[in-house]
């Protein structure tokens, strides 16, 4: 019996290891999908197999998911067992940073990935996981093509103006640039725009990723203009545990001053700052509209505000504004977090219909609205998936 060809994507985070499986005998069809989350604490796993069978809520041992080479091994034990003939043609990463060179997905060689390589510094909670899958996923599947698709890419067209640091030029050539990131993310909505709404898409439009990341773009004709990210996904807005914008003089305070090792400040800035930072509590931002706390409250306000500010900087840079668009886990699913950003934004032409905000619909903006307000679910595994289908199909 002829197996069916699918793709197998991986998306790695810091902490957690997304997955999806599609069957490519024609467009993209999503067969599964699903995620280890908290690798090296308390690890679960959540699984959607579609038709073929029940899904799946487990928490794993720690051996079972260590680090994200066994959790990848324990996601494709289970995928194996429900998709016996399935054959893995090509294996889509989504891999954080492509540095100044990539623009484009590629086929990972042993020379690209040692190129992914010296990117590790610019993104280090993402980029060494995404390559850990990359290593992982050659060893299980060594006959399968592999390919990155990168946060970056999407960004690498946009105008100079918006790729320099004002530091002395030699920075600019040794990479030290404003990359743009959720890259693919973007690259989504812009497609989903182009289909639902082309006028749109066409127009000056900011998209809102609020996730546990967290950035905007601002973007004209479905191409990047601006992002609120630069040369690490470490600017821009606050994050779950990350700082998003700060003054660079804080490091300086930091290390001179407190005594900080420039590994202790890396760590607070990634991993202790942001919403979590800021509450005391959580980065969750559930856990933070539910606890009703001054602190919770304060980490909220500073969110929405720094969103709101990003909001009008975007929109002047695009010369004017058509539509708003939210995505993400918060973008997608916090009502009041929209209500929030969008409060008094008349101004700016954006006026949301309260109702149709409640109920999650695609336009949540009332029909007098100036711009639109949109919600719009992305899909990072889809355009991973579609990538290495084409890729494939051009190696054939
Ligand atoms: N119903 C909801 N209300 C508010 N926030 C939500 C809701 N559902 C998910 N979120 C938030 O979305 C964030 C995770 O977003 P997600 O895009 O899944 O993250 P990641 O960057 O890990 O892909 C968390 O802060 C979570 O609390
Ligand atoms: C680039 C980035 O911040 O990604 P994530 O949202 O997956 O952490
Ligand atoms: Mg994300």
């Amino acid at each position: 019996m002829t197996k069916t060809p699918v793709a197998l994507t991986l998306n790695a985070g810091s902490s957690s290891l997304k997955f999806a499986l599609y069957d490519i005998s024609g467009t993209p069809v999503e067969l599964a999908s699903g995620l280890v989350d908290s690798i090296g604490s308390t690890p679960r796993l959540k699984a959607d197999f579609g038709a073929a069978a029940p899904s799946l809520k487990r928490d794993l041992t720690a051996a079972e998911a260590r680090d994200h080479v066994s959790a990848l091994n324990t996601a494709l034990s289970e995928l194996r067992q429900k998709f016996p003939n399935a054959k893995a043609s090509v294996v889509g990463h989504r891999v954080v940073h492509g540095g100044p060179v990539y623009a484009e997905p590629v086929e990972i060689t042993a020379e690209v990935l040692e190129e992914l390589r010296r990117f590790s510094p610019f993104a280090p909670i993402h980029q060494p996981h995404n390559l850990a899958g990359v290593e992982a996923a050659m060893a299980a599947f060594p006959d399968a093509l592999q390919v990155a698709c990168f946060d970056t890419a999407f960004h690498r067209s946009h105008p100079k103006v918006n790729d320099v640091f004002a530091l002395p030029r030699e920075y600019y050539d040794k990479g030290v640039r404003r990359y743009g990131f959720h890259g693919l993310s973007y690259d989504y909505i812009s497609g989903e725009l182009k289909r639902l709404a082309p006028l749109v898409h066409d127009g000056r439009v900011i998209v809102a990723h609020l996730g546990n990341g967290a950035s905007m773009c601002g973007m004209i004709g479905g191409h990047s203009i601006a992002s609120t990210m630069g040369f690490t996904a470490l600017d821009g807005l606050p994050m779950g545990t990350r700082t998003g914008q700060i003054d660079p003089g804080v490091i300086f305070y930091l290390v001179q001053q407190e005594g900080m090792s420039i590994d202790e400040v890396r760590q607070l800035f990634y991993s202790k700052s942001g919403l979590l930072g800021l509450s005391g509590l959580s980065n969750d931002m559930r856990t933070l509209e539910a606890a009703g706390t001054v602190e919770a409250n304060e980490a909220i306000d500073y969110f929405v505000f720094r969103i709101r500010r990003e909001l009008g900087g975007l929109a002047a840079a695009l010369g004017g504004l058509d539509a708003l668009v939210f995505c993400g886990g918060i973008g997608e699913n916090s009502r009041l977090i929209r209500e929030r950003v969008c409060e008094g934004m008349g101004w700016i032409g954006l006026e949301l219909d309260r109702e149709r905000n409640a109920r999650n619909d695609t336009l949540i903006s009332t029909e007098m609205s100036r711009a639109r307000i949109l919600v719009v679910p992305t899909n990072e595994e889809l355009v991973i998936a579609r990538a290495g289908t084409r890729l494939l199909e051009s190696a054939a």
